[in-house]
């Protein structure tokens, strides 16, 4: 069935932009059905109060472990469609013998795992994935930490090593490197690029398209090979151009680079 995607913040707006284009498409096609909530819905006072003093002392302030309570119960509640949703009637006896589905709770934090090609591939196959969108000093540690202790599916996760003032530009990444790899989502499936097509985790070599010159920078002159035809020889200097590349921007790339998939070609360079 369709990847729910349920978003809780206090900036709902951020978010809007996932309504438009490839996500928005994928939507309408009842690929995605995305959800986006304002925490706010769920505080207990008049002044709508989501965040507190540290508990310890410090600096600015934390968010509210109640409040994510009450909004997280209700998110990861919400029902999916008995899969699969086919013609199939979801007959009680056949939707009691049906894996329950997975549902997982995505914390961003500076503090997390690191976000990579692989999160995203694991995370493509949830049913739901429920983004806690943090701001402040971020969310009270006990709110990751009673779910997980309650059998949810929980990943704090850091998409990089930069510091952020909020989880929700975070959830932008990850919802796009996920949902482009569902199944219709993307219009040509071919671009879904996976590491191992870009020779074991190197990066992608350089682009070209017409004109073949432009502003005195002739690929006539300076990548030839490319104009020959001869698709053997393209695929060796494409790789060449993959390993330099990788070589000179992201040497702990090249430490990690299996030398068996280096072939003597590459080796020799
Ligand atoms: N993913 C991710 C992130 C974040 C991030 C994510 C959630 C929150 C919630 C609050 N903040 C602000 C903050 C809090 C504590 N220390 C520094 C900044 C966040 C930052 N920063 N950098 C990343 N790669």
């Amino acid at each position: 069935g369709p990847l729910r995607l349920d978003v809780v913040t206090i900036f709902p707006d951020y978010l809007r932009v996932l309504d438009l284009s490839l996500i928005g498409r994928a939507h309408a096609d009842g690929l995605l059905d995305l959800h986006v909530h304002d925490l706010r819905d769920w505080t207990h006072d008049r002044h709508r109060t989501v965040d507190d003093t540290p508990i310890g002392g410090g600096a600015g302030m934390v968010m509210k472990p109640d409040v994510w309570g009450s909004a997280l119960d209700d998110v990861l509640a919400a029902p999916l469609p008995a899969a699969p949703a086919s013609a199939e009637v979801a007959e009680p006896t056949k939707v009691a013998s049906l894996p329950a589905p997975r549902r997982v709770l995505v914390i961003p934090t500076p503090s997390g795992e690191l976000f990579t090609q692989r999160t995203a591939e694991n995370l493509a196959g949830a049913d739901q994935l429920v983004f806690a969108c943090g701001r402040y000093e971020g969310i009270d540690a006990r709110v990751a930490e009673h779910y997980a202790s309650s059998g949810v599916e929980v990943h704090e996760l850091s998409i990089g090593d930069y510091v952020l003032n909020g989880g929700e530009a975070a959830v932008l990444v990850m919802i796009e490197a996920i949902a482009r790899l569902r199944p219709g989502v993307l219009g040509n499936p071919e671009s879904i690029v996976e590491e191992s097509h870009t020779g074991a985790g190197l990066l992608e070599y350089p682009v070209y398209t017409r004109p073949v010159a432009w502003r005195g920078l002739d690929l006539a002159a300076t990548e030839p090979v490319l104009l020959s035809g001869d698709h053997a020889r393209i695929d060796r200097h494409r790789r060449d151009q993959a390993v330099a590349r990788t070589a000179v921007r992201r040497p702990d790339l090249m430490a990690r680079l299996d030398p068996a998939r280096l072939d003597a070609g590459d080796r020799a360079a």
